[in-house]
C-alpha cells in the first residue's frame, strides 16, 4: 500500500501506482478522472460478440441519462437541478446575443471530436437562423482549422497560444461574445488558453466550459508554455460563476466504452446538452417566453427516446458490426455514403478512427452529397489538399468505386426526403462491385423505404421517428434526433469492427499513437495498469520505445513531452514495445521484433501478462516473470 498518491510536488502531476488489486482502495480510483476510467460495464468487451458489443454499448450510452444517486461518490448528472440551473442562465446570454447579430458572436471551440462537433452545431444553427431570415450569429474554432473536420490533428490541441490567436481571429470587432469552449476530459490546452483569455477580458466575453469531468479531476498538469494548468482555469471560472459572467456545464456521463475515447458518450453528451441549450435560447426568443428548466428537461428526455428508439434495432446494427470486423480482417475498407448532415456524422466517425485505432485513413472513410457544398465549412473546398480531403459522391465514384471489392463495406446513410432516384442509381453502382450494401434509413412515421430500395441493399435498417408538431425548432431537433441516432450506429460499427480486429485489450486501446500530452499520459497509465510497475519505470519505457534505445540519456529524459510526442507520432507499436520491455527485461531490438512478429496486440500481450489458463482481469494482472527456460 502506498501511504503518498503523489511524488514530490515538483512532480506532482506523476501519480504512484497502487500495489496490485489495491487500485480502488488507493484513493487512484478516486483522482482518476471519469472520462479516462474504464468502464466495469466493459471490462471484457475484447472477448465479446457483436451481439454483445452492441449490448455493452448501448447499456454504456444508457449511462448518459442516469440521475444522481445518493452513493458514495455522487456527481452531478445530466438532469441534476445545477446543471439545468446553469444551462437556464446560459440560454438568457444566447437570447441577449441572438437580439444583436451585428455585434456579438456565439463562438463554439474544440479538439478533435469536440471541434467537429463545434463546426457542426454552430452550422446547423446558422442554417436554423437562415431559415427565419436572420444573420447567422454563430462560429466554430477547431484546433487545427478546418482541415481537423477531415484528419487527425493531435498536436495542436497541446497549444494554448495557438487557441488564443484563433479566438481572436474569428471574434475581431465583435462587443459581446458568448465563447463555448468544449473540452470533454476538462484538459486540453488549446482550450484552456482560450478560457483564460475570456477570463481575462470579462467585458466583451462570456466564457462556458462544456466537459465532463467535476473541476476537482480537471487536468492538473502545468501546460507548456503557460503559466496556468487546466484545473486553475476551470477554478477561475468557478469563481466568476458566482457572479453569472462564466458558467460551467460539466455533469459527469460515465466512463467510455474504450477507455478514454471521449468521442463516443462526450461527444454524444456534448450534442444533446448543446442543443436542448441553444434550441430553447432559440424558441424562447421567437415565442417571447421565458426559459424554463422543465423545457430544458423536456428537449433532453426527447433524446433518451432516441436511445431505445436507436438500440431497438440492436440485432440489425450488430450484424453491421460483424459485417464491419470481417472487412477489416480481411483487410477491407468501410466506406460511409451520406446525405446532408448524416454525411457528416459518417465523415466525423470515420475520421476519428485514426487517433482512436491507430488505423490508415483509407480504412474507414465518410463521404458527403455535393462535398464541401453540403459541408459549408468556413475555409471551402479542401480537395486539393490530398485524397483524405475528396468527400464528395463523384469523387467517391472516381477514385474509390472501381478498386471496391467484395471484401470491402458500404453503409449509405439517408432519410426519405434525400434523392431517392439518385440513391438507387449509386446503389446499383456500388452493388456492381461488393455485395455488402447496407443502408440506414430515417423515415416519419407513415413513411415506408420502397421495395425498389429494399431490393438494392442486403439489408436496410429503418428508423421511425414519430411526426413532429412542434413549431420550427422541432424539425431542427428532429434532424439533430437523426444524426445521433446515425452517431450511436456509427461508432458501433466502427469500434465494434476494431475490437473484432483484435485493436482492443479488455477495453483499452494499447496501440495508441502518443501523439500529444494528453495519450503520453494515457500510455503511461495503461502501462502501469497492465504492469503493476511505477510511473517512472513506466515512463521509462516509453521513452525507451519511443526513442528506441536501452539506455536513456538524462538528456533525453529531461527534454520536453512535445519532443517525445513529435518524434512518437511517426512511430508505431510503441506503447506494446514498452509493455514487453516492461514483462520480458530484454532489449528494445528484441521487444520490437517480437511486437513485429505478432500483429494481433491482444495475442502478444495476453502471452506477456498472464499465466496460463489463470481467470485474467484487468486489476489482477500480476506482471508475469520471466520462465527462465523462455
Ligand atoms: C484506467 C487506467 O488506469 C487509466 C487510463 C488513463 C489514465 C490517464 C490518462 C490521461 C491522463 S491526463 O493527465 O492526460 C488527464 C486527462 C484528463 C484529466 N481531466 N486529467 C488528466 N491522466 C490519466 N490518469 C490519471 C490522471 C490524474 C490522476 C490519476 C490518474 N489513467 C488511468 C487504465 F487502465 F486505462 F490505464
Ligand atoms: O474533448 P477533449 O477531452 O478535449 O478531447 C479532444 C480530443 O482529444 C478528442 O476528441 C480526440 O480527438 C478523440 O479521438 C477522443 O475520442
Amino acid at each position: 500500500m502506498i501511504n503518498t498518491m503523489f511524488v514530490s510536488q515538483k512532480q506532482k502531476h506523476i501519480v504512484e501506482t497502487p500495489d496490485t488489486g489495491k487500485w480502488e482502495l488507493a484513493g487512484y480510483e478516486a483522482a482518476l478522472p471519469v472520462t479516462e476510467k474504464s468502464n466495469p460495464i466493459t471490462r471484457e468487451i475484447d472477448k465479446a460478440d457483436p451481439v454483445q458489443i452492441v449490448h455493452l454499448l448501448k447499456e454504456c450510452d444508457a449511462e448518459i441519462f442516469q440521475e444522481e444517486d445518493d452513493t458514495l461518490v455522487n456527481y452531478k448528472r445530466l438532469y441534476s437541478a445545477s446543471v439545468l440551473q446553469t444551462m437556464m442562465d446560459v440560454t438568457k446570454k444566447v437570447e441577449a446575443i441572438l437580439k444583436d447579430p451585428e455585434h456579438s458572436l456565439i463562438i463554439l471551440s474544440g479538439c478533435g471530436t469536440s471541434g467537429r462537433l463545434a463546426f457542426l452545431l454552430a452550422t446547423s444553427f446558422n442554417k436554423l437562423l437562415k431559415g427565419l431570415h436572420k444573420n447567422p450569429s454563430y462560429a466554430y474554432i477547431i484546433a487545427g482549422g478546418d482541415k481537423a473536420i477531415l484528419t487527425s490533428q493531435e498536436a495542436p490541441e497541446d497549444n494554448p497560444h495557438l487557441g488564443v490567436e484563433a479566438l481572436k481571429r474569428v471574434c475581431a470587432g465583435k462587443k459581446k461574445v458568448l465563447f463555448i469552449g468544449i473540452s470533454c476530459g476538462l484538459s486540453a490546452p488549446f482550450i484552456a488558453g482560450q478560457l483564460d483569455f475570456c477570463l481575462n477580458n470579462l467585458d466583451v466575453f462570456t466564457p462556458v466550459l462544456v466537459g465532463f469531468n467535476p473541476v476537482s479531476m480537471a487536468r492538473n498538469e502545468i501546460i507548456e508554455g503557460w503559466h496556468l494548468t487546466f484545473r486553475q482555469v476551470a477554478e477561475k471560472m468557478e469563481e466568476v460563476q458566482e457572479t453569472r459572467r462564466a458558467f460551467i456545464l460539466n455533469p459527469a456521463v460515465g466512463p467510455e466504452g474504450i477507455s478514454g475515447s471521449s468521442r463516443m458518450k462526450g461527444g454524444s453528451a456534448t450534442k444533446i446538452i448543446l442543443e436542448s441549450l441553444l434550441l430553447a435560447a432559440h424558441k424562447a426568443t421567437s415565442n417571447n417566453k421565458e426559459v424554463t428548466a422543465k423545457n430544458l428537461l423536456d428537449w433532453m428526455k426527447t433524446y433518451e427516446k432516441v436511445h431505445k428508439i436507436t438500440y431497438s434495432q440492436g440485432k440489425m446494427i450488430a450484424a453491421m458490426v460483424k459485417q464491419a470486423g470481417t472487412s477489416l480482417e480481411k483487410m477491407g475498407r468501410i466506406y460511409y455514403i451520406g446525405w446532408q448532415t448524416l454525411g457528416v456524422m459518417g465523415i466525423i466517425d470515420a475520421s476519428e478512427c485514426v487517433p482512436t485505432f491507430g488505423t490508415d485513413f483509407s480504412d474507414v472513410r465518410g463521404f458527403i452529397n455535393k462535398g464541401y457544398k453540403e459541408m459549408a465549412n468556413r475555409e471551402g473546398d479542401l480537395t486539393s489538399r490530398g485524397p483524405e480531403f475528396e468527400i464528395s459522391h463523384e469523387d467517391f465514384m472516381k477514385n474509390v468505386l472501381p478498386d471496391v471489392t467484395e471484401n470491402d463495406t458500404v453503409v449509405f446513410i439517408f432519410t426519405l426526403d434525400d434523392d431517392l432516384l439518385e440513391i438507387e442509381k449509386l446503389a446499383n453502382q456500388v452493388k456492381n462491385k461488393t455485395p455488402n450494401l447496407h443502408a440506414i434509413s430515417h423515415v416519419t412515421t407513415g413513411q415506408y423505404v420502397s421495395a425498389n430500395i429494399k431490393k438494392t441493399f442486403a439489408s436496410v435498417m429503418s428508423m421511425t421517428w414519430p411526426i413532429v408538431f412542434f413549431e420550427y425548432e422541432g424539425f431542427f431537433l428532429q434532424k439533430f434526433q437523426r444524426e445521433l441516432s446515425t452517431k450511436w450506429i456509427l461508432n458501433a460499427i466502427s469500434t465494434g469492427g476494431h475490437i473484432l480486429k483484435g485493436k482492443i485489450y479488455f477495453n483499452h486501446m494499447i496501440d495508441l499513437k502518443v501523439s500529444n500530452s494528453k495519450l503520453f499520459r494515457r500510455a503511461v497509465a495503461i502501462l502501469q495498469r497492465f504492469t503493476s510497475r511505477s510511473p517512472i519505470i513506466c515512463q521509462e519505457a516509453l521513452l525507451k520505445s519511443i526513442y528506441e534505445t536501452d539506455d536513456l540519456s538524462d538528456e533525453i529524459r529531461n527534454i520536453k513531452i512535445s519532443t517525445h510526442t513529435t518524434l512518437a507520432a511517426t512511430k508505431f507499436k510503441v506503447v506494446p514495445t514498452a509493455l514487453v520491455l516492461l514483462t520480458r527485461n530484454c532489449s528494445v531490438a528484441e521487444a520490437m521484433s517480437r511486437i513485429q512478429a505478432k500483429p494481433v496486440v491482444r495475442d502478444t500481450i495476453d502471452r506477456y501478462l498472464t499465466a496460463p489458463g489463470r481467470k485474467r482481469t484487468a486489476d489482477q494482472i500480476e506482471m508475469h516473470r520471466d520462465e527462465e527456460n523462455e
